[in-house]
C-alpha cells in the first residue's frame, strides 16, 4: 500500500537539493520557493498516479530493502494477508508481518521457517516462483524478483479458484477419459433433451468422432423422427413425473444402419436445491442377449410347429426368418429334393427376390450346379464366396449378380439316415464367406430344416399308410369313403353316375393256402396294377383287404353299357395268367356293381350294394359279375336270419344225415357210406349242406355241428352192425376249421368211445387245400387219427396243389377223385388226363382211389377201364336216409 508518508520520505533529499540549487544559481528565494512548490505539486501528482496505479493492480505487490524493512506495498497485497494498514507501514519489516500473517491465519508456515525460506529464495538458492497454501485454504502464487540493492519485490496473487477451476477441469478430463471406457452408452441431458455429457460408445455408434460431436445435439439429429420422439416422450416422462425409468428395453438403429437392443435406465438430475436440470442416462447392449432370446423363443416356437404338424412351408419360412433375424445382409433360402432324387425345389425363402426364387426352382443336383445343387450333390457344404468368379457357378453367376446377390454357402440337409432331404443356403450381398457366428447358425438352422422335413416325410408316410394297403400301394378303404363321397358329389353338380364296382377274387384262399403267403401277395399286386392299369387316372382302385378290391368309377355315363366295357376289361386283365414261381394261374373274379344315384346315394348303400351283387356273383358260380339288383339285399337280410336259426338247430335237433353209398367198381359191393348232413328247417324244408355249411363256417358253428355229424355217424354205424348188417365203413367230412381244433383227436375218441364203433370203420375225408395249408400239422394230426385207427381219405382230389413229394409222407388211405373231373370225363381230354394221372399216382403210391359224382355209364366205362377202384355217386345211388341204406343193403324195396 502506498502512504503519504512513504512520499515524504521520498521527497525529504529534494528540498535539501533544491535550497542548494538556489544558492548556487543566485537565485531569488521566492522564486526558487514558488518553482520547488510547483515541482512538489507535480511530484504529488505523479506519486498519486503512481499510488493509484500500483494500488489497482489485481495482484499484490511488497518492495522491501535489503534489511528485510517494507519500501511499499499495495492495498491488494493487504487484503490478500488480511493485515490493517497501519500493520503495514514502510518501515515494517518482514518479521513483523509474518507474524500478523500467522495471527490473521493467512501464514502459509511458521515465522521462522518462512523467513528462512524468503532469504534462500532472494539468494536464489531456492525457486522464486512458488505456490503458498494458507491455513486458511487458499493458494497464492507468488512470484519473488531480487533487486540490485539486496531488497526485492514480490507479486502475490491468490490462485485459489484458478487452482479449483483447474481441478474441475482436471476432473472433468479423467471423468470423461473414465466414462469412455465403459462399453454401455452413457450420456447426460438437459432438460431440452440436449447432450450435455457423452461417452464414446454412444458418440461413436451415433457416427462422431469426438464425444464433444454430440454435445448441444438431440435425438433429433441423430435418429429417425419418430425414433427420436420416442426417446423424447420416455425422458420427459422421467423429467417430469421426476421418477427414474429402469432397465427398459429399447430398440435403436445407430449410424451404420445396424439395429440393435438396449436395456436402458433413465434417472432425473437434481441440483441442492432439489430441482430436476436434466437426466442421466446408461444403456446397456443387449443385442446378443436378445438375438440369444429371439433364436431361443423361434427354435421353441418352430419345434411346437413341427410338433404340431404345422405345414412344412410354414415352418421353413419361420426358420429362415429366424436365421435372418440373427444376421445382417444375409437371405435364407431351403430347397427341398424333389421326388425324382434329381431336382431341387422351393422350400422357403422368404428374404430373396421372388423371381430369383422362382429361377432356381426346379435346379438339377448336379456337379456344377452353383451351390445348392453341387451341396446336394456332393453331399457335403459348399461355401462360395465370390459366386462371379466360382466356377461351380459359372452358369449361374448372371442371375444371381442381377439380384446382387455375391456369396452363397450351401449345406446339404440330410437325414438321420445320411440322405439327402434339400439344401440349406445363405446368400450375402458382399463378397465373403461366413463367419463363425454364421457357421453355428447354418449348423443350427440345417439340422431343425432336418427334423422338420423328415417328420413331413414320416408323417406323409403315416398318413400314406393310413390311408392306403401296404402291399398293393393302393388306397384303403379309409381313402374309399372320401373318395367315393366326392365321386358322388360331382355327379350330383353334372348329373352323371357313379359306379360302384365290388371285386373279390376266387379261391384266393385255395392259391394261399396251397402256393403259400407269398405267391399269394404276388398274385394280389399283380391284379391290383392290371386293374388299375385298365381304369382312368381319375378312377379310383382301393383295396379293402383280403382279396377284396373296390374300384370307384368316376363321372360315368348314365349308359350300363358304357360301364359294362371297363367292367369286362377288368375282368379280362384278372384273368391274364400270371406266373406264380413254378406255377402258371389263371385267376378269376366275382363282381358286384351299384351305381349312383340308382342303385344308393350314399357311400355306404353304394358299397353294401355292390357287396351284394358280388355275392351274388358268387353265388351264380363266380367268374362273372353281377349289377345290384333290390332283391339282393333280401339275401343278405336272409342269411342273417340263417345264421340265428342254424345258433338254434343243433338243440332243436333240426339235422339229420344222409348217406351216399361207395361201391367197388369191380364188385358192385357197397363197403363204405358217406355221411352227407341235411338240415330239416322248420320253415324252409330239407336243406341241402350248400345252403348253410358256409355260414356253419363263417361263424365257427361248424364245430359243435361238426361233433355232432361225427357222433351221430359213428351211433348209426354201430347200430347198423348191431342190426346184423356188413360191417362196412362210414365216412365223416371234416372241415378245415373242426380240423384245426386243438383236441379233434380225443373228440373223435370220444366220438368212437360214445358209439363202440370201432375205429376201422370210420373214415375222416379231409380235402387238399386243408392239408396243403400247413402240411406238418395236417400230417402230424393224421398221423395221431391213424394211431386211433381211424382212416383217412383225401377229398376233392386234383383242385388243390399237392405236390407229389408231400403226398408220399400223407398218412391216408384213399384218394377221391373230384367231381369237376369226373362230370365230362367221357369228352374232355383234360378231365380223363387229370382222372387217369389221380389213378395212376394212387396205384404207385399204394393208395385207393373213389371217383365221386359219378353218374353214367360212359363215366363208369371209363373209370373201369382206367383200373380205378372204386366210385360214388348218383349212378349208383343218391345220398339217403339210415333207413333207406338199410333197406338198400338188405335188399329190401326203399321209399
Ligand atoms: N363239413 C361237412 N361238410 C359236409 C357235411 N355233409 C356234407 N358236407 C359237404 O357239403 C357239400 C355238399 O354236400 P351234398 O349237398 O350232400 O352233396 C354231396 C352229394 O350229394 C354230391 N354228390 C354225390 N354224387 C353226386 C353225383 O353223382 N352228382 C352230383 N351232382 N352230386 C353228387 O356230392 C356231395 C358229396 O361231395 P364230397 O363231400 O366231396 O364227397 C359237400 O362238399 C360235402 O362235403 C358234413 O357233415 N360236414
Amino acid at each position: 500500500m502506498v502512504t503519504k508518508s512513504s512520499r515524504q520520505a521520498a521527497q525529504a533529499p529534494e528540498s535539501t537539493e533544491l535550497a542548494t540549487l538556489a544558492k548556487l544559481a543566485g537565485s531569488s528565494y521566492e522564486t526558487l520557493e514558488r518553482e520547488l512548490r510547483a515541482t512538489i505539486a507535480t511530484l504529488e501528482q505523479q506519486a498519486l498516479r503512481f499510488e493509484t496505479a500500483i494500488d489497482n493492480i489485481s495482484q499484490g505487490i511488497c518492495f522491501f530493502d535489503a534489511a528485510e524493512r517494507l519500501i511499499l506495498c499495495n492495498r491488494r497485497y493487504a487484503e490478500i494477508y488480511r493485515i490493517a494498514p497501519e500493520h503495514l507501514r514502510p518501515g515494517r519489516t518482514l518479521g513483523e508481518i509474518v507474524e500478523r500473517r500467522i495471527a490473521a491465519g493467512t501464514s502459509a508456515m511458521a515465522s521462522d521457517a518462512y523467513l528462512a525460506f524468503a532469504r534462500a529464495v532472494n539468494s536464489g538458492t531456492t525457486l522464486r516462483n512458488w505456490t503458498a497454501n494458507l491455513t486458511d485454504g487458499r493458494t497464492i502464487q507468488i512470484c519473488h524478483q531480487p533487486m540490485p540493492d539486496g531488497g526485492w519485490v514480490a507479486t502475490h496473487e491468490d490462485i485459489t479458484e484458478l487452482t479449483a477451476n483447474r481441478l474441475i477441469v482436471d476432473e472433468r478430463i479423467s471423468l470423461q477419459t473414465l466414462i469412455d471406457w465403459v462399453p454401455d452408452y452413457l450420456w447426460v441431458k438437459d432438460t431440452e433433451g440436449r447432450f450435455v455429457v457423452a461417452n464414446k460408445a454412444i458418440a461413436s455408434d451415433s457416427g462422431k468422432a469426438k464425444t464433444s460431436d454430440m454435445i448441444g445435439l438431440t435425438d433429433f439429429d441423430l435418429h429417425a423422427p419418430e425414433l427420436a420422439q420416442k426417446f423424447r416422450a420416455i425422458e420427459q416422462g422421467v423429467l417430469r413425473s421426476g421418477q427414474p425409468m429402469i432397465d427398459e428395453e429399447e430398440f435403436v438403429v445407430d449410424a451404420s444402419g445396424a439395429g440393435k437392443w438396449f436395456s436402458s435406465t433413465k434417472v432425473p438430475l437434481r441440483n441442492v436445491q432439489n430441482d430436476i436440470f436434466g437426466l442421466v442416462g446408461i444403456a446397456h447392449d443387449i443385442t446378443a442377449r436378445k438375438q440369444a432370446d429371439t433364436l431361443r423363443d423361434g427354435q421353441a416356437q418352430i419345434l411346437e410347429m413341427i410338433a404340431t404338424s404345422a405345414p412344412l412351408e410354414d415352418v421353413l419360412d419361420c426358420l429362415m426368418r429366424l436365421a435372418e433375424s440373427q444376421l445382417t445382409g444375409i437371405f435364407g433360402s431351403v430347397l427341398l429334393l424333389d421326388k425324382d432324387g434329381s431336382h431341387l425345389r422351393h422350400g422357403a425363402a422368404p428374404s430373396l427376390a421372388k423371381a430369383y426364387t422362382s429361377a432356381i426352382d426346379g435346379i438339377a443336383v448336379g456337379p456344377k450346379m452353383g451351390s445348392c445343387g453341387t451341396a446336394a450333390y456332393r453331399r457335403e457344404p459348399v461355401i462360395v464366396a465370390d459366386i462371379m468368379h466360382d466356377p461351380l457357378w459359372h452358369d449361374h453367376c448372371e442371375l444371381a449378380a442381377a439380384y446382387g446377390y455375391r456369396s452363397c454357402w450351401s449345406t446339404p440337409i440330410l437325414s438321420h439316415q445320411g440322405a439327402v432331404l434339400g439344401v440349406f443356403a445363405m446368400y450375402s450381398t458382399t463378397v465373403r464367406g461366413p463367419t463363425a457366428a454364421e457357421t453355428r447358425l447354418i449348423d443350427f438352422t440345417t439340422r431343425i430344416a432336418g427334423i422338420a422335413i423328415e417328420r413331413k416325410l414320416a408323417e406323409d408316410r403315416i398318413h400314406f399308410m393310413a390311408n392306403h394297403d401296404v402291399l398293393t400301394g393302393l388306397p384303403n378303404r379309409a381313402l374309399l369313403e372320401d373318395r367315393l363321397s366326392q365321386a358322388i358329389l360331382y355327379a350330383q353338380r353334372y348329373d352323371r353316375w357313379v359306379t360302384v364296382v365290388f371285386i373279390d377274387l376266387d379261391n384266393f384262399k385255395l392259391v394261399n393256402d396251397t402256393l403259400g403267403h407269398n405267391a399269394g401277395d404276388e398274385l394280389l399286386k399283380t391284379v391290383a396294377g392290371r386293374i388299375v392299369e385298365r381304369v382312368r387316372a381319375t378312377d379310383t382302385v382301393v383295396r379293402l383287404g383280403g382279396d377284396e378290391f373296390v374300384v370307384v368309377l368316376f363321372d360315368q355315363p348314365t349308359n350300363v353299357d358304357l360301364i359294362s366295357e371297363t367292367l369286362q376289361a377288368i375282368r379280362a386283365a384278372i384273368a391274364e395268367p400270371v406266373q406264380l414261381g413254378a406255377h402258371r394261374l389263371r385267376a378269376t373274379a366275382s363282381i358286384g356293381i351299384a351305381s349312383y344315384p340308382k342303385d344308393g346315394t350314399s357311400p355306404d348303400t353304394l358299397l353294401a350294394n355292390a357287396d351284394a351283387a358280388m355275392y351274388r356273383a358268387k353265388e351264380f358260380g363266380r367268374d362273372n359279375f353281377q349289377f345290384y339288383a333290390p332283391e339282393f339285399n333280401t339275401r343278405a337280410h336272409e342269411k342273417f336270419v340263417l345264421q340265428e336259426d342254424l345258433r338254434n338247430a343243433l338243440a332243436r335237433l333240426e339235422f339229420t344225415l344222409f348217406y351216399q353209398p361207395q361201391v367197388d367198381l369191380r364188385s358192385g359191393h357197397v363197403f363204405a357210406v358217406e355221411a352227407l348232413i341235411r338240415w330239416n328247417h322248420p320253415t324252409r324244408g330239407m336243406l341241402a349242406p350248400t345252403a348253410f355249411i358256409p355260414t356253419a363256417e363263417e361263424t365257427s358253428l361248424i364245430v359243435p355241428i361238426g361233433d355232432w355229424v361225427l357222433h351221430e355217424a359213428c351211433r348209426q354205424n354201430k347200430a347198423w352192425q348191431d342190426a346184423g348188417l356188413p360191417p362196412m365203413t362210414v365216412c365223416v367230412n371234416v372241415s378245415t376249421r373242426q380240423f384245426r381244433e386243438k383236441n379233434l383227436i380225443g373228440r373223435v375218441a370220444d366220438a368212437l368211445n360214445v358209439s363202440g364203433l370201432e375205429a376201422r370203420y370210420l373214415e375222416l375225408e379231409v380235402t387238399e387245400s386243408l392239408i396243403m395249408q400247413d402240411i406238418d400239422l395236417a400230417v402230424a394230426t393224421m398221423n395221431q387219427l391213424q394211431n386211433l385207427g381211424v382212416q383217412i381219405s383225401i377229398d376233392d382230389f386234383g383242385t388243390g396243389y399237392s405236390s407229389l413229394s408231400a403226398l408220399k409222407t400223407f398218412p391216408v388211405a384213399r384218394l377221391k377223385i373230384d367231381k369237376s373231373f369226373i362230370n365230362d370225363i367221357a369228352a374232355d381230354e383234360n378231365d380223363q388226363a387229370v382222372a387217369s394221372a389221380v389213378i395212376s399216382l394212387g396205384q404207385n403210391l399204394n393208395l385207393r382211389v373213389i371217383a365221386e359224382g359219378v353218374e353214367t355209364d360212359d363215366q363208369v366205362a371209363f373209370l373201369r377201364k382206367n383200373n380205378c377202384d372204386e366210385m360214388q355217386g348218383y349212378h349208383f345211388s343218391e345220398p339217403v336216409s339210415a333207413p333207406d341204406i338199410e333197406k338198400m343193403l338188405s335188399g329190401e324195396p326203399m321209399d
